[in-house]
């Protein structure tokens, strides 16, 4: 790292010394790996899995999946996962360590009620105190017979009777991942599946986008929130880059009236968070849009505050709670209530660590409001949280004495984002 200092355990953020004019490509999406993962481990054959992301978050996707049963080979000449899915009709006892990865937790615990063996869902701390209720309740209704061994609707979980399916009634306000879950087990239950919401509202639904692709991608039938019984097949699977990782670059561009573009995400692509540059738009930034790249370049005469609504791009809240900091009015983030109950309640921590750095930010049930100003120099905490660090550090691309503590919370699903922010400063 040629600009980034560390001192003790806080990271030293350099501010920028020109706008960035750059080209980046970030590791591939979380979402997508962890969904393929899980999909080539339903299908018996091998599967290979292409530009998949490798950190903490598909690490213990790869690891549930083996205890699982699934055969997982990496090649890294190829930069492939090969995959040879899980005997579900094994008797075998398994324990699965979710690690702090809310994906691979919702998604396995609805697989293991489609295996015969026992399963025991389990993970950090900080996952343990994460919400779970809903999708247990929902396959106790599919006919599963799942244990609480801590605390009811919380893990660890123990699946010890398969699924039979039907229709679950589940809410739609809390996490998405609870549905993508059950829809991924639903063609291997032997009634399939129908999801019903119990609540108008629906969080994170391009998630569920996504939830069909890959699994149509890999064979299985899915409409809406039903699958019929049925099958995976082996398939050979690209994942695209991470679109909310790819946030903090156009973040950077937009607040630095620099130019950055996005290699492998454009136009096709399916994931929810890239619609985070339409919200750079509105804020002054031009965003140009190719087939497969997008490029942000931020506004000269500054940005705009916005009133928005991110309940379907949440992850990019705490991005946009940065950018919010040199617009020239306030930005109202709403319709987020539910990311308190994320790797740490998002909306209380973005608002104190603006705060303990000078700044005029607010808490409200359903999001925030930021008031632009100037950060003190500050060491920021990050509350084991890699978007608390990620969306941080861009304070300090423009101001000095903008440090992060604890900046290795990154490795959840972007180890190498530090060394690529630097990159930023590569001028040319
Ligand atoms: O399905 C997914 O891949 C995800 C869904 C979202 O969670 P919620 O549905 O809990 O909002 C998002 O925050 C998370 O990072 C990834
Ligand atoms: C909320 C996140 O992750 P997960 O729910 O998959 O742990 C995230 O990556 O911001």
């Amino acid at each position: 790292m040629n600009a980034s200092g560390s001192t003790q355990d806080a990271l030293l953020i350099e501010p920028l010394p020109v706008p960035p004019d750059a080209a980046v490509r970030v590791p591939g999406s979380k979402s997508i790996t962890n969904r393929a993962l899980i999909c080539a481990a339903l299908a018996p054959g091998t599967s290979t899995v292409t530009g998949a992301l490798v950190a903490d978050d598909t690490t213990a996707m790869v690891e549930s999946v083996r205890g699982l049963g699934a055969t997982v080979a990496r090649d890294d000449a190829d930069d492939a996962f090969r995959i040879t899915g899980a005997d579900l009709s094994s008797t075998h006892a398994a324990h699965v360590d979710a690690r702090q990865s809310g994906t691979t937790s919702r998604f396995v615990l609805p697989v293991a009620a489609v295996r015969v063996g026992p399963t025991t869902v389990d993970g950090s701390a900080q996952l343990r105190r994460r919400p779970f209720g809903p999708q247990v309740d929902a396959l106790r209704q599919l006919g599963a017979r799942l244990e609480e061994l801590d605390a009811p609707g919380r893990l660890p979980v123990r699946v010890t009777a398969p699924a039979r399916g039907g229709r679950a009634r589940i809410p739609g306000t809390e996490s998405s991942q609870f549905i993508s879950g059950l829809l991924i087990a639903g063609p291997l239950m032997p009634e399939g599946l129908a999801v019903e919401l119990t609540t108008a509202g629906l969080v994170s639904r391009p998630y569920l986008d996504l939830t069909r692709e890959v699994m149509r991608a890999f064979g299985a039938t899915v409409e809406d929130l039903a699958a019929p019984p049925g099958r995976y097949v082996p398939t050979r699977y690209a994942v695209e880059p991470d679109a909310s990782s790819a946030s903090y670059f156009f973040a950077a561009a937009a607040i630095t009236g620099g130019r950055v573009t996005v290699e492998g995400l454009g136009r096709g692509s399916s994931q929810g968070d890239l619609r985070f540059v339409d919200v750079l738009e509105r804020m002054g930034a031009t965003v140009v849009r190719e087939a497969t790249r997008t490029t942000v370049v931020g506004p000269v005469d500054g940005l705009r505050g916005v009133d928005v609504d991110l309940r379907d791009l949440s992850d990019t809240a705490q991005t946009l709670a940065a950018v919010a900091v040199f617009a020239d009015r306030p930005t109202r983030v709403r319709g987020i209530g539910f990311i308190r109950g994320k790797e740490t309640d998002r909306i209380h921590a973005v608002v104190t660590e603006l705060r303990r750095a000078g700044l005029d930010a607010r808490e409200h049930d359903d999001g925030f409001t930021v008031t632009p100003g100037t950060p003190q120099p500050t060491v920021f905490e990050t509350y084991e949280d890699h978007r608390m660090a990620m969306s941080l550090s861009l304070l300090g691309l423009r101001h000095p004495g903008i440090a992060l503590a604890d900046p290795g919370c990154v490795g959840k699903t972007y180890p190498g984002f530090f060394a690529d922010l630097d990159r930023l400063r590569t001028v040319g």
